[in-house]
């Protein structure tokens, strides 16, 4: 495991590409600055002895003025290189948790949907953004301060005993105990326990997430927190790390502490004790002064040292996280990719089973869709149209049989051809928080405002913009603007019709929509699907009368197939559900007529 961390911060690094230099250099600026913020107190010892050598003659002192402008200097100096530093750090920390993002999400868009499916979004979002964060405290302050809290003990050392090797050994001892301590506090079972605890940390946030998600859901059953189990536990199993994380450091960390700031309790009456015996005391107290003023620096540094090393371990668990996101292995690419010939879709003999899943979700099932014609899948609910319809984008890969478009395997398309041959319009819409305008836009960025706005009209969406403050340009989400569930699915339309597909996957549920907005979805299904070869999931049957060929989907097995009339002359599934539809149909027709 601390292999693996210590690998994780060059990982961090590897991130970093070309500012990698930029952190080195940081890092030595920060070493630099480090050593020469120990020389006003050199001064100020040289004053010391000067000030001691003179008494009690204090005109005689020399060089006074010329001592204090140098440690002013400095300290100026050192202040300067430490700000040229951070700088550095600073920008190399923000490019390199920059890249970290752009490549964690543009690795996710890569990904199987099924990895979204077992992943929660919440989780998901702070292991990208969270973790890209964590590292950029790692890079820009912790690292080039470990640098200088490392240097100046070290320096300190050298120096401590230059000036008096009785009061160095005993300045050493605290600080050897408190970097001991430290250590301890680092390794082993509390590394462990850090890693636990960020896991608890994560798992907070996703369960929060959710609940957040599912506010509708508590307000309407009136549930209270306790409700959603899992949050609370969540909620419980964090406090409880929590008080077990500050329970595990209390003693190390009381111990590092103390001990970290005793060292006037040894250095004190020591050196009072060799003032007293050395026959050179006045120079022995001129030294006590000098290690009266540096050690604090000491302990400042080792203090710095203690919030490096948390950093590093923050972000070492960080680049583990983004690397197992990074290590999910990405829908394959084709390395001879064949290109479709034609519009036809077709599923062959294919069999799917969700990952975990004990019963496939669909067995042996195939069909085919002759290009321009129109295929409606009908069936009970969990008969697997929507799994069908999804092996067509390669959301999944089946395990068996083969998936063609124009003739040719989906796994041996590209992704970018396979998207550009085919629109998908599934039921749950999603909007970005953007201009009507973008959004329309997401299916192909060049196209023209022009384009975009003929794509709404088509979409039937004239009188969505009409009422918008600003028109195709408003923004989505923004205070006061908010579209309706059919106006949603409307512009998801004009999207799909902008992108003008030669094969168009279509779930065609309006049960959301109002009869009016219904009346325009359907009209905008008719736009979007004229003249292209169509794959339609339908939940109600009035509108798959229509299809050039019917398949019913029952238990993931394909029960029938056929003309609608075809289907009802069978008398079985489709019979019967198309039975039941009407009566339904005659049900609403007479209860409109008796209100
Ligand atoms: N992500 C998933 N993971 C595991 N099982 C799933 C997943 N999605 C669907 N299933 C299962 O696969 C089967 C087929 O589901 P599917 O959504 O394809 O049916 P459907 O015919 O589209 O249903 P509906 O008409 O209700 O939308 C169901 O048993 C369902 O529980």
């Amino acid at each position: 495991m601390k292999e693996n961390k210590k690998g994780n911060i060059s990982k961090l690094l590897g991130f970093a590409g070309g500012h990698k230099k930029l952190t080195v250099l940081g890092c030595t600026l920060s070493g630099v600055s480090a050593l020469l913020s120990m020389a006003p107190y050199i001064l100020i010892w040289f004053v010391a002895r000067g000030i001691f050598e003179a008494m009690p003659d204090f005109s005689s002192v020399q060089n006074l003025v010329h001592f204090g402008w140098e440690a002013l200097w400095f300290a100026l100096a050192s202040a300067a290189i430490y700000f040229g530093a951070l700088m550095c750090t600073h920008l190399a920390a923000f490019r390199t948790a920059r890249n970290m993002r752009f490549r964690a999400a543009k690795h996710l868009v890569d990904l199987p949907l099924g990895y979204f499916t077992s992943n929660q979004s919440g989780r998901l979002r702070k292991m990208i953004d969270d973790n890209a964060g964590m590292t950029e405290t790692l890079l820009a302050h912790e690292l080039p301060d470990s640098v200088g809290a490392v240097v100046t003990p070290v320096a300190a050392v050298a120096l401590l005993f230059v000036f008096d090797w009785r009061m160095g050994l005993l300045c050493l001892i605290p600080i050897a105990i408190s970097i001991a301590t430290l250590f301890q506090m680092m390794g082993g079972k509390q590394a462990k326990f850090f890693s636990r605890y960020q896991r608890a940390v994560e798992d907070l946030s996703a369960e929060a997430t959710e609940y957040v998600r599912g506010i509708p859901v508590v307000k309407v059953f009136q549930q209270t927190v306790y409700s959603f189990k899992s949050f609370y536990s969540s909620i419980m199993s964090y406090s409880k790390l929590a008080s077990e994380y500050a329970m595990v450091n209390r003693t190390p960390m009381t111990a590092f502490t103390t001990v970290l700031n005793s060292t006037f309790l040894l250095l004190i009456p020591a050196g009072m004790i060799l003032c007293g015996v050395s026959a050179d005391g006045w120079g022995v107290l001129v030294d006590l002064v000098f290690y009266i003023l540096f050690t604090p620096l000491c302990a400042m540094m080792i203090n710095r040292l203690m919030y490096a090393g948390q950093a590093s371990m923050e972000a070492a668990e960080a680049v583990y996280k983004l690397g197992q996101i990074m290590e999910e292995a990405p829908l394959p690419e084709p390395e001879n990719p064949e290109f479709p010939k034609g519009t036809d879709v077709e599923l062959r003999h294919v069999t799917f089973t969700y990952p975990g899943a004990e019963a496939p979700a669909l067995s042996d099932v195939s069909f085919r869709v002759p290009g321009g014609k129109t295929v409606a899948l009908v069936g009970p609910s969990g008969g697997g149209k929507t799994t069908a319809a999804s092996l067509i984008p390669r959301f999944w890969d089946a395990q068996e049989g083969e998936v063609l478009v124009g003739g040719a395997d989906v796994r041996r398309i590209t992704t970018e051809e396979l998207m550009d041959k085919v629109a998908f319009v599934f039921q749950d819409t999603h909007l970005f928080k953007t201009s009507i305008l973008e959004n329309i836009r997401a299916a192909r960025p060049d196209a023209t405002r022009e384009e975009a706005l003929r794509a709404a009209r088509a979409a039937q969406a004239d009188d969505i913009l009409e009422k918008m403050p600003q028109g195709i340009d408003t923004v989505i989400g923004t205070k006061g603007v908010y579209l309706s569930g059919g106006e949603q699915q409307r512009i998801a339309l004009a999207r799909a019709i902008l992108k003008d597909a030669p094969i168009v996957v279509l779930d065609e549920a309006t049960a959301f929509a109002d009869p009016e907005n219904e009346a325009l979805i359907q009209r905008a299904f008719e736009t979007l699907t004229r003249g292209k070869t169509v794959l339609m999931i339908a939940h109600r049957l009035s509108t798959v009368r229509g299809a050039d060929r019917i398949i019913v989907l029952k238990d993931g097995k394909k029960a029938e197939c056929g003309s609608h009339e075809q289907l009802l002359a069978a008398g079985g599934i489709y019979a019967a559900m198309w039975k039941d539809y009407q009566t339904a149909a005659e049900w609403k027709v007479g209860k409109e007529v008796s209100a």
